[in-house]
């Protein structure tokens, strides 16, 4: 088999650990829900967001208090809701640009992702945070700016990502057969649906959470083993 053409890459738990996204970013994203939607709350974008949140919920007469308490309410559940994603990259901005926030990415994550870049890789992202948070996180990353190695960004817009479908339009959007595709996630389901739609997959077990045993897809602690023309043949 020769070597993909072009890596899909999650964020959290693969780049990035679990716990900056769970105990950094989402914290902060609560902390300033409120304080922002009443800040910000004219603004076309956060209106967007807070009617496709009461139509996603079934509640189109919430008023803008109730709206942020079921915004809450999903943050807590880590609810992947595309309005809720689009908002927390809203706040998380304001965060990075005053410097209170710096993205994670993991050492080999950033290096690795230098030297399969300079191999010619095309390199994209999908991840359920918003296409904006993807560049914040990597932009703003403690290991310098990383958005020029990538190509491109999907997010939950282009479905969600324990469904083949999304991987299918991925494929289709990079003009590429999903064969040519390595996707790399810590997450089962998404490897699971991402090998159903055609595309090569390698699982992220950094040890931060248990991994099921027994799904078969090709498994690394980190990326520094992973080495992509090495599964070439
Ligand atoms: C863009 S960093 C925040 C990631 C996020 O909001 C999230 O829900 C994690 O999703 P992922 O698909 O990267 O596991
Ligand atoms: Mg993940």
């Amino acid at each position: 088999m020769s070597a993909p053409v072009a890596i899909v890459t999650d964020i959290e738990g693969t780049t990035s650990s679990i716990a900056f996204v769970k105990d950094v970013l989402f914290p902060f994203a609560r902390k300033h829900l409120a304080e922002f939607v009443a800040t910000h709350g004219e603004q076309s974008s956060v209106r967007q967001c807070l009617s496709d949140a009461r139509t996603l919920a079934g509640e189109p007469a919430l008023d803008d208090v109730s709206t942020v308490a079921l915004l809450q309410r999903w943050l807590d559940e880590d609810r992947k809701a595309t309005p809720l994603k689009t908002l927390q990259g809203l706040i998380w901005a304001d965060g990075y640009a005053r410097g209170e926030l710096k993205g994670h990415v993991y050492g080999d994550a950033a290096r690795e992702l230098r030297a399969w870049h300079g191999r010619g890789l095309r390199l994209y992202v999908y991840s359920s945070g918003s296409v904006a948070a993807q560049k914040l996180i990597f932009g703003h990353s403690v290991e310098g700016d990383l958005t020029p190695l990538f190509s491109g960004y999907f997010d939950t817009t282009t479905g969600p990502k324990v469904e083949a479908a999304s991987y299918t339009k991925i494929s289709q959007a990079l003009e590429l057969p999903p064969g040519d595709i390595l996707f790399l996630s810590d997450n089962v389901a998404e490897l699971d649906a991402a090998r159903k739609a055609g595309l090569r997959t390698a699982c992220l077990d950094r040890g931060e959470v248990a991994v099921p045993a027994g799904h078969g897809h090709p498994t690394f602690h980190d990326f520094t083993t992973l080495d992509p023309f090495a599964r070439a043949s």
